[in-house]
């Protein structure tokens, strides 16, 4: 059997080194390059120096140099980066699994549009756990449509550099299709001062950061006399990467198209 030739973008981030190390134990997957952003003190460096191992791939920031051997690339890095990528992909036809959150909705066409040129896996959150409660929300929320006001908590660690989470950006998607609200009408993302009462038809979202938190979500679903509270807590960031290689397998049949994670784990309805 052929392997999957991965290459890492931001090969020296968290996801970056949970990812290339998962790869060298992942037995039909190789490590094909690894990137990160020009100036990064890594460059150059073995992408596998930070588990005190040779993998005999460099560091690169020139695309051309760091993607001249995969058919595959793995992308947790921000925005800009993943743009950047994206179009150098999309003239290559090297398919791409974007785990990237925090784009705007100019970012999400662009990925969109590069999807009639390559095959992408783009998803908030790639773990197995959490599109499964995204399934428990939807049919939470029908059932709870009346009486039950709807609240996304999150929680992450002190680095983390958008707010809320994509996953909690999800979850409040996934919430008001359910409920044939539109979540750009009815999302609640801060609370100061004299705010009224609250609007049974909003989805508010409340963030925390702090520490090594890998990633919790809780839903509350908060009515009289009762409140359910569903919730998701990551405690590795390696079910992310086992996500992510599941995506790459799941695209070695696909030229173009773009995916997300209920198509890599078969959850569609
Ligand atoms: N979909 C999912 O399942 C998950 C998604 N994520 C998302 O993945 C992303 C990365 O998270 P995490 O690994 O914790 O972040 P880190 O900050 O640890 O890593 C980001 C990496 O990307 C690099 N980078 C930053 N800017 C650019 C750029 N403009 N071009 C190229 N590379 C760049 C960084 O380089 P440098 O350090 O030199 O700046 C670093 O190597 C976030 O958006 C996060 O929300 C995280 C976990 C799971
Ligand atoms: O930045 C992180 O760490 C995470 N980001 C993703 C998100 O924004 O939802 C996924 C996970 O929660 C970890």
């Amino acid at each position: 059997m052929n392997p999957l030739n991965i290459a890492i973008a931001g090969a020296g981030g968290r996801m970056g080194h949970i990812l290339i190390e998962t790869i060298l134990q992942t037995p039909d997957a190789r490590l094909a390059g690894a990137l990160d952003r020009a100036g990064s003190p890594g460059l150059g460096a073995d992408a596998a120096a930070f588990l005190g191992q040779a993998s005999g791939v460099a560091i690169e920031s020139d695309l051309a140099k760091g993607l001249a051997g995969a058919q595959y690339l793995i992308d947790f890095t921000r925005p800009e980066g993943t743009l950047a990528h994206l179009a150098y992909c999309a003239e290559h036809g090297i398919k791409m699994i974007i785990g990237t959150t925090g784009f705007d909705e100019a970012g999400k066409a662009a990925i969109a549009a590069a999807a009639k040129k390559t095959a992408i896996v783009f998803a908030p959150n790639m773990s197995v756990g959490v599109n499964v409660t995204l399934k428990l929300l939807q049919q939470a929320a029908k059932a709870l449509s009346v009486g039950y006001d709807i609240e996304v908590i999150e929680a992450h660690h002190r680095h983390k550099v958008d707010a809320p989470s994509g996953t909690a950006l999800k979850m409040g998607e996934v919430i008001a299709d359910a409920l044939g609200r539109d979540l750009k009408q009815c999302a609640v993302y801060a609370r100061e001062g004299v705010t009224g009462e609250r609007d049974p038809s909003s989805i508010g979202f409340a963030t925390i950061r702090g520490g090594d938190i890998v990633g919790d979500h809780t839903v509350l679903f908060a009515g009289t006399g009762e409140r359910i509270e569903i919730s998701h807590k990551s405690s590795s960031r390696v079910t992310y990467a086992h996500g992510a290689l599941r995506a790459a397998r799941f695209l070695a049949d696909k030229a173009t198209g773009l995916y997300d994670m209920n198509d890599v784990l078969s959850l569609n309805d």
